[in-house]
């Protein structure tokens, strides 16, 4: 199960419990910039947690005063259930981390690679409402060159969980760094929270910026360049 910074195939939904703490290791749970997890987190089974969360949200809704014999209504508990386990929550499970193809830097290509505006689609954990945006990558090779659509598919996985954009700024970039090998690494999220423009202060134009900078990027000139690209 090591993954010697490759991950599972997004496919493999059957881990053991043992081959997911395995995973889970590899993540540094219980330090502060991973998702706090209970130690049960994986004792259920996809589908067994579609039903209970299902169970919940009919609740919820019931509560809300909705009839739920309606033919329009009947239907979305199950869904809801789906669309977090499956979907806007699925990053939550080790087993949908992204498969990373790496090649060898062959071509000794020494400069920054930057993968900009990568679309963002989270959820805030606070509010469970959407946080909408974009996020720029960089790296630099310390002899691995990894595939473009991995990166997009890196930020996704982390983006797929309930989050606070500090956290989800820092998972994507400690990833990027295991990964890649190295510390060269920067990763810069703008989002809109709608939890601050759809409701509470309803403030339509602020966006939230991030950033993580390490090893090279700590450097001015060479923030300055990334910075520079971005813009
Ligand atoms: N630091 C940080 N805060 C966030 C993020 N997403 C949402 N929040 C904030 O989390 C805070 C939760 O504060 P509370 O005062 O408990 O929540 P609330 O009463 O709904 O607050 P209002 O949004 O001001 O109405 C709010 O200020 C949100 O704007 C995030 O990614 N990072
Ligand atoms: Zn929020």
């Amino acid at each position: 199960m090591k993954q010697n910074g490759t991950a599972l195939n997004t496919t493999d939904n059957n881990l053991s419990l043992t081959e997911l703490e395995d995973l889970l290791g590899e993540q540094h749970i219980g330090t502060s910039y991973d998702t706090p997890l209970r130690a049960d987190a994986f004792e259920l089974g996809d589908q067994d947690k579609i039903k209970i969360i299902a169970r919940h949200f009919k609740e919820i809704m019931e509560t809300l005063g909705l009839d739920l014999t309606d033919d329009s209504l009947s239907g979305t508990p199950g869904r809801v259930a789906k669309m977090f386990v499956k979907e806007v929550f699925s990053g939550l499970n080790p087993a949908n981390k992204p498969q990373i193809t790496l090649f060898d830097n062959k071509y000794q290509y020494n400069q920054m690679l930057v993968e900009k505006n990568i679309t963002l689609y989270s959820n805030c954990e606070h509010h469970f409402v959407p946080i909408i945006g974009k996020a720029h990558i960089a790296y630099i090779s310390s002899g691995k060159v990894i595939g473009l659509s991995k990166l997009n598919r890196i930020v996704q996985y982390y983006a797929q969980r309930p989050q606070v954009q500090e956290r989800l700024t820092i998972q994507i970039a400690n990833e990027l760094k295991t990964i890649l090998e190295t510390d060269d690494v920067a990763v810069v999220i703008d989002a809109v929270h709608l939890c601050v423009s759809s409701r509470g202060i309803k403030d339509i134009n602020s966006s939230t910026v991030t950033a993580e900078y390490s090893g090279a990027f700590l450097e001015k000139a060479t923030k300055d360049e990334f910075l520079q690209y971005l813009r």
